[in-house]
């Protein structure tokens, strides 16, 4: 199936305060997007009405042309995984069953977990480079060991889309690479917020930069990650040169110059 993801205008306000104004995004299918801003932009507010959480003043969501505010939530849980910056209730579990969630969408009421869902379960935690975990109790891994399990537990929903909320949040240089390296190699579609611009240089189709709750800029990294609307948005400075080997834009910050 063509996936594919389409924000209209969305809007959301807490008192008298607009938090998101009037965002508009899509996602091609197979494309990796990058959601960018500073700290308080509106990245997990404008995320969090994407994937069903949290309800938009205004505005509509279309996965595959279907309206997630208007679809079931196992129909939602099917096209789209997320991971999300909040935990749910996986605290008191066993690693295998935090990631055996991720199977319920699938699963009738009755069933128990088959031979299929415990395959699955293995293969992701295999991709994440968490197999030695399975046993261990959730609630005592470390913040990138945790973060990665709840990655094996988005890619065991095995939804052609998905939603990630700061996805290399707490993990190291390598798992970082690994992770995006993983997304790309399965062809998903994705949109993630992300803190780190070296990261959405390398591995963003296109990129939507948002100061303020508002977008300030969107296209291509090269179009987005420019000196000028780097200081703009972030107020740092920074040369950007292409790199010699990828092609992509290289950002090397100038940490003395932050104004
Ligand atoms: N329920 C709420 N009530 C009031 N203000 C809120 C609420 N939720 C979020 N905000 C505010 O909205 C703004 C945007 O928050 P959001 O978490 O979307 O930002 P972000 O870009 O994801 O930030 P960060 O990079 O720090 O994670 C922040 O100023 C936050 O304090």
């Amino acid at each position: 199936m063509n996936t594919h993801l389409e924000a209209r205008q969305l809007r959301w306000h807490a008192a008298a305060r607009h938090i998101v104004r009037d965002v508009s995004l899509h996602v091609g299918h197979g494309e990796m997007v990058g959601l960018l801003g500073p700290n308080g932009s509106g990245k997990s507010t404008l995320l969090r009405m994407i994937y069903r959480t949290l309800q938009p003043s205004c505005g509509s969501v279309h996965v595959n042309g279907r309206d997630v505010w208007h679809s079931a939530a196992r129909d939602n849980a099917r096209a789209m995984a997320v991971l999300a910056q909040e935990h749910g209730g996986e605290f008191e579990l066993r690693v295998r069953d935090v990631v055996l969630m991720g199977r319920t969408p699938h699963q009738t009421a009755w069933a128990r977990d088959s031979t299929e869902d415990f395959r699955i379960v293995a293969q992701a935690l295999q991709r994440v480079d968490a197999s030695g975990l399975s046993e261990r109790m959730f609630s005592t891994l470390s913040g990138g060991e945790k973060q990665r399990v709840l990655m094996a537990r988005a890619l065991a929903q095995q939804a052609p889309l998905l939603i990630l909320d700061e996805p290399t949040n707490h993990l190291d240089v390598r798992h970082q690479f690994e992770l995006m390296n993983l997304i790309r190699s399965l062809g998903l579609t994705a949109l993630a917020a992300l803190h780190e611009l070296p990261l959405a240089a390398h591995y963003c189709d296109r990129l939507y930069l948002l100061k303020d709750g508002a977008l300030a800029a969107q296209g291509t990294p090269a179009e987005v990650l420019t000196p000028e609307i780097i200081a703009d948005v972030y107020g740092v400075h920074a040369l950007v040169h292409t790199s010699p080997l990828t092609g992509k834009p290289v950002i090397e910050f100038l940490p003395d110059a932050v104004r």
